[in-house]
């Protein structure tokens, strides 16, 4: 379980959020841009400390700003997918997947990056990758620091609709096959539909409606979306 109660203030911009996600399966964060789904997302890995308030992860606090508790983002065993892939220009792909690898990973690592189908990009460098090549690397990459839990920042955004269509089956792969729950955040609606069974939707930094996807979907308040 994700326990989240924070708030946090920018300039001219608040963040409140509080909500108890299950760590199974995909949930999404939904809402338009500058609703705040970044800044959350920030907070959830350690990136951005909130003013107040505190989230657990099965349990385990990793921040409570009132007991003065707080666990570095390297710390906390979740990794994070951006919008666009973070890899070492340096590195090949091989060299970019064990930077961040945890040894109990190694065994595991053919597997990976088998369900990710980048065996052939292996002695490749990222100069030398499509973007849906360079996500899978960074899928790949966040898997094999062993995360409790995996945070998706519009991963497909970058992408054309090919490409999100594949990458959209992996997603789904990690989640119900490796079992890896994963908080998605998106402002599109059919990659929420196509992937996420909750939704918690965000509107001007408030936590606005937390439901099956289902029952997201019927809501008015997305009739301008679709
Ligand atoms: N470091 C910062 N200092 C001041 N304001 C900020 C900072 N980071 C974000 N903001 C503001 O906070 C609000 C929420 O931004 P955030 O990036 O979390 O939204 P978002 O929903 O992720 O948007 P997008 O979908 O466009 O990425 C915006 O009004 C933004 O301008």
């Amino acid at each position: 379980m994700l326990d989240i109660n924070i708030e946090k203030k920018l300039s001219g911009f608040t963040l409140s959020f509080k909500q108890s996600v299950e760590c199974q399966g995909i949930t999404a964060i939904l809402g338009v841009s500058g609703s705040g789904k970044s800044t959350l997302l920030n907070i959830i890995n350690g990136l951005i400390k909130p003013d107040s308030g505190s989230i657990q992860l099965n349990g385990k606090t990793l921040v409570n700003i009132e007991q003065k508790q707080y666990i570095t983002a390297q710390q906390r065993n979740i990794a994070t997918v951006f919008q666009d892939a973070l890899l070492f220009p340096h590195f090949n792909v091989l060299k970019n997947l064990r930077y961040g690898m945890k040894s109990i990973m190694e065994h595991r690592i053919d597997e990976i990056v088998d369900v990710l189908n980048i065996r052939r990009l292996l002695n490749r460098y990222p100069a030398m990758l499509s973007g849906g090549e360079k996500q899978r690397v960074a899928i790949g990459r966040a898997l094999l620091s062993n995360p409790q839990l995996l945070l998706m920042d519009e991963p497909l955004s970058a992408l054309d609709m090919p490409r999100k269509k594949e990458l959209i089956r992996y997603i789904q792969f990690l989640a119900i096959e490796m079992k890896i729950p994963i908080l998605y955040i998106s402002h599109n609606i059919n990659e929420v539909k196509a992937l996420a069974q909750h939704v918690a939707i965000i509107d001007q930094g408030q936590l606005y409606r937390f439901d099956v996807t289902q029952k997201i979907l019927e809501d008015d308040f997305l009739k301008g979306w679709i």
